[in-house]
């Protein structure tokens, strides 16, 4: 099923790219996702789909409830949105600046989304990752919980801002309950709030709290899983199904689909810069948005 998908996605996107060729070019594949498509399907599916990846250990069929296809763009939409996330003198992607509280954030109007979770996570490094097209942006990632201390802010393009916030729990901030709470509750532009949640130890006592107050707030949150490389399949596939029930049945905001990256092997970075491009508004896929 998915490789089927994956070839019709690929036939798509090369039929497209034929086509573009012969007229003016609607955007230019960046270099790397050029070396992407050229993957063996299995090795591509890991990479950009990796939660369809986790599919194929799952009986056909036993798992409707698995949401795998809420989100589920072209890759021909995919490689656009890594135009989004690519610098160029016209697409400048830059730190803007560092805030300890809302009244010091940059007063913007654009779409902003902004990454939480506990500290060493691996939120600076996820954030660092959908960078990676522009390598002149410095995003400060450590070994030692806690080495965020301030919401920092990103400008992509004029498409967007996208906020690394201080990890809560172990060496969090003296402040931040009072920076981060009346951030989420009063950011006008914030559209997305990402929730980070660590592979390999599930969801633990501080999550459930920013869970609790992401539902309070009514905020609309997606949560992710990191660092998937470290995890072994049998055990990404049990936290995957436990972590899809307690969406499915304890939140009312969270986006059904969970989304699975690492930082190291970038997979499902790809993907997740497709979701970001589309519920800001800057790509439509197959004519639908998520809202
Ligand atoms: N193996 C692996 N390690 C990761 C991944 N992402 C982050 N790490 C490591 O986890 C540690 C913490 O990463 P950070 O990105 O700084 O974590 P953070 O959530 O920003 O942490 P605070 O700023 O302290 O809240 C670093 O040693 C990273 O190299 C990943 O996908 N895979
Ligand atoms: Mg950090």
């Amino acid at each position: 099923m998915a490789a089927r998908r994956l070839r019709s996605g690929l036939g798509q996107l090369f039929a497209t790219r034929t086509a573009l060729g012969r007229g003016r070019r609607a955007y230019s594949m960046s270099q790397a996702f050029a070396e992407v498509l050229r993957l063996p399907s299995k090795q591509l599916t890991k990479l950009v789909f990796p939660l369809q990846e986790l599919e194929r250990h799952l009986v056909p069929g036993s798992r409707p409830d698995f949401h795998l296809k809420t989100f589920d763009p072209s890759l021909e939409d995919i490689a656009k949105s890594d135009s989004v996330f690519t610098a160029t003198v016209r697409n400048r992607i830059e730190y803007l600046s560092s805030a300890v509280s809302l009244d010091h954030a940059p007063d913007l109007l654009c779409p902003e989304v902004c990454f939480i979770g506990r500290s060493n996570v691996g939120k600076s490094s996820l954030i660092k990752a959908l960078f990676s097209l522009a390598p002149e942006v410095e995003v400060r990632v450590s070994k030692k919980p806690g080495h965020t201390k301030k919401m920092n802010f990103f400008k992509v393009g004029k498409y967007f801002t996208l906020v690394d916030m201080p990890g809560y729990g172990y060496r969090a901030p003296e402040d931040f309950v009072k920076m981060v709470e009346t951030y989420l509750k009063e950011r006008k532009n914030l559209m997305r709030t990402f929730l980070l949640v660590d592979s390999v130890v599930g969801i633990q006592k501080m999550d459930n709290i920013a869970i609790e107050m992401c539902e309070e707030f009514a905020l609309p949150y997606v949560m992710i899983l990191t660092k998937i490389d470290k995890a072994s399949k049998g055990h990404l596939l049990k936290q995957v199904l436990e972590i899809q029930k307690f969406v499915d049945t304890k939140t009312q905001g969270c986006f059904p689909q969970l989304f699975l990256v690492s930082a190291v092997t970038y997979s499902g970075i790809h993907l997740l810069r497709c979701f970001i491009a589309n519920i800001t508004g800057n790509l439509k896929t197959n004519g639908f948005q998520v809202s």
